[in-house]
């Protein structure tokens, strides 16, 4: 296991596999990462990664965007590094997983987690830039037959859509989906910005309200976020709380590394100074304890963010 200056071990890869999305909400952050040339890494160059992060005790993987299932080779990167990952997850918009459920969780995804911001077409289409409600909605209603967990994020926005918090409460009950409410999130530099004061919303009174309303909270060991179990009309919700945002215990508590779609590792999503290339290295045929040690000065870089 890998441990930080700061005592935190690394125990999860964010893995980028592209910048490219079909969609355009306009909070979008990118996973941190800003104008990279596209030099993608290949399905080989991330088992590859993953089989030395699997060396390292680094066992749990995360594949984001851009948006993943762009890529036309997501079910055989998925195939890759399955054998040396327990758990493998991904973060979509969804407009694809009605027709790649079955084929990734066949692939080896275990579980997905899929923005859901609206469930009224026209606040959807606000944010997302595109519309397609329906099709996500039949994506999500398809990937609960195959993955499990599915997970809902949704980022709360003042003025878009905190009228519908609660609704969604209800959804994920109905679906037997697992609900994300993440707080509008920016680098400090940016949070006076009038853009962001537009639209943050605290959650922090939304978690005062599921504290009270909850039958059992549970912590996670990430981040140390709060789960709470609701009792709706459709059973219990389950709903965890994403509040990042000036948040100490947060970032004491963060376990993952990001790795960015063009191969350079990156200490955290609100950094900007923070890259570590290794793709070169490993395409002029670097061994795998070389990669081990960048891998390491990249860990040694780590800091909490909000301190
Ligand atoms: N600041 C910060 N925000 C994060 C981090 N990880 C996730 N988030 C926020 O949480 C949102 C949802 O993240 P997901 O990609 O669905 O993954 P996750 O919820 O962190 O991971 P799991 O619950 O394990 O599936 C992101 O869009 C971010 O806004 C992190 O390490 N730092
Ligand atoms: S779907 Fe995700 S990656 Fe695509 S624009 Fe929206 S937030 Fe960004
Ligand atoms: S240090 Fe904090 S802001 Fe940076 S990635 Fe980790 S949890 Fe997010």
């Amino acid at each position: 296991m890998l441990y930080d200056r700061f005592g935190r071990p690394v125990t999860n890869l964010r893995i980028s596999l592209t910048q490219e999305c079909n969609y355009r909400c306009f909070f979008c952050h990118r996973e941190g990462q800003r104008f990279l040339a596209k030099n993608e890494l290949t399905p080989e160059e991330i088992e590859r990664l993953v089989r030395i992060a699997s060396r390292l005790g680094i066992r749990k993987v995360k594949l984001t965007g851009g948006e993943p299932t762009v890529r036309e080779d997501i079910i055989e990167i998925v195939r890759r590094i399955k054998p040396y990952v327990i758990d493998l997850s991904m973060t979509t918009n969804g407009s694809r997983l009605k027709e790649l459920a079955k084929p990734l969780a066949k692939a080896g995804l275990d579980r997905v987690n899929v923005s859901l911001h609206s469930l009224k077409p026209e606040v959807y289409k606000r944010i997302t830039g595109v519309g397609g409600l329906e099709v996500v909605l039949e994506g999500i209603e398809e990937a609960v037959k195959y993955l499990s967990p599915v997970k809902l994020n949704m980022t709360v926005m003042k003025g878009l859509n905190d009228g519908e918090i609660w609704d969604m409460v209800n959804f994920a009950a109905k679906t037997g989906t697992i609900l994300q409410l993440i707080e509008l999130e920016a680098p400090r530099e940016m949070t006076e910005t009038p853009f962001f004061r537009k639209y943050f919303y605290p959650l922090k009174p939304v978690e005062e309200k599921l504290e009270k309303l909850a039958v059992e909270t549970r912590e996670r060991r990430m981040h140390r976020r709060k789960k709470y179990f609701i009792p709706t009309e459709y059973g219990i919700a389950e709903v965890e709380v994403v509040r990042a945002m000036h948040n100490t215990v947060f970032c004491a508590n963060c376990t993952r590394l990001r790795v960015t779609s063009n191969g350079k590792f990156k200490t955290c999503l609100l950094r900007n100074n923070d890259l570590i290339d290794f793709v070169s290295t490993m395409r002029k045929g670097a061994s795998d304890n070389e990669i081990v040690e960048i891998f390491k000065k990249a860990v040694l870089m780590r800091e909490p963010y909000w301190k």
